[in-house]
């Protein structure tokens, strides 16, 4: 599995007034490590990818998207057991046309995997073993975590995917289910749930690389995820 990114924390904008304090926060920022977890989200094109990074990223939904070109980033900073966690989400294009040139660029150091479909549009779904197969066969690892979710539950009336044939395609791909929402505003708990789920997942499973490379080396030297790591960490959301 892909090591977790460190990065330096970055600057706020301050007022004169403040200088002097930013000037001991800067100072000390430098020092500060923060943890990046690289998520991707896939799916077909129009099933709601950029509308949910939105909903996540900046807690609202889109009047109005275009197709993605490539990818797009987002990104949030969240804080699990008083550590501070930047969520760095990959919002990628579904139109084939728009990403063929950057799907080496997807799977590259991937920590976690969102896949999506549009439970209003059947082949939505159909499609996603397409998108599994094209996750394995860009040697993701089996650790690498991965959720399924269903977006546009608001259009009740259009539902095509059932959810107990979700539930099962998802159990069968030891995957999580989410069925939600990017554009109902009473949903947009359950969206950000998916991806903290995901990043307390990560954490977990850093914690345990740090906590095994610390015993077998007294120090923190390779960090690589232990095989066996998977079934000593669970979700705790
Ligand atoms: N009703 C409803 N519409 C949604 C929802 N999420 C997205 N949409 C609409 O679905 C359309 C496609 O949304 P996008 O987020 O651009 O889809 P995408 O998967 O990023 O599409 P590509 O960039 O082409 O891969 C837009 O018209 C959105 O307004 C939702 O939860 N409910």
């Amino acid at each position: 599995m892909a090591q977790p990114i460190l990065g330096h924390g970055s600057l706020q904008p301050a007022s004169a007034a403040g200088l002097a304090s930013l000037e001991l926060d800067s100072s000390l920022d430098q020092y500060v490590q923060i943890c990046i977890f690289k998520i991707i989200v896939i799916g077909n094109s129009k099933v709601g990818k950029t509308c949910l990074t939105f909903r996540f990223c900046g807690g609202t939904f889109p009047d109005k998207t275009e197709a993605t070109i490539g990818v797009d980033f987002r990104e949030k900073t969240v804080e699990i057991e008083g550590e501070k966690i930047k969520v760095q989400v990959w919002d990628t294009a579904g139109q084939e046309r728009f990403r063929k040139s950057m799907v080496e660029h997807y799977y590259r150091n991937v920590h976690a995997v969102v896949f999506v479909y549009d439970v209003t549009k059947m082949t939505s779904f159909t499609n996603l073993k397409m998108w599994i197969q094209e996750c394995n066969g860009h040697a993701v690892p089996p650790l690498v975590p991965k959720v399924l979710v269903g977006n546009k539950c608001d259009l009740r009336e259009q539902i095509q995917v059932p959810s107990n044939l979700a539930l099962k395609f998802a159990d069968a791909h030891n995957m999580l289910l989410f069925e939600t929402s990017a554009k109902d505003p009473k949903e947009s708990q359950n969206v950000e749930s998916i991806f903290m789920c995901l990043a307390c997942r990560l954490k977990a499973q850093k914690s345990l690389l740090y906590r095994d490379a610390d015993r077998q080396q007294g120090k923190v030297q390779k960090l690589e995820f232990p095989r066996e790591a998977n079934s000593k960490t669970s979700c705790p959301c």
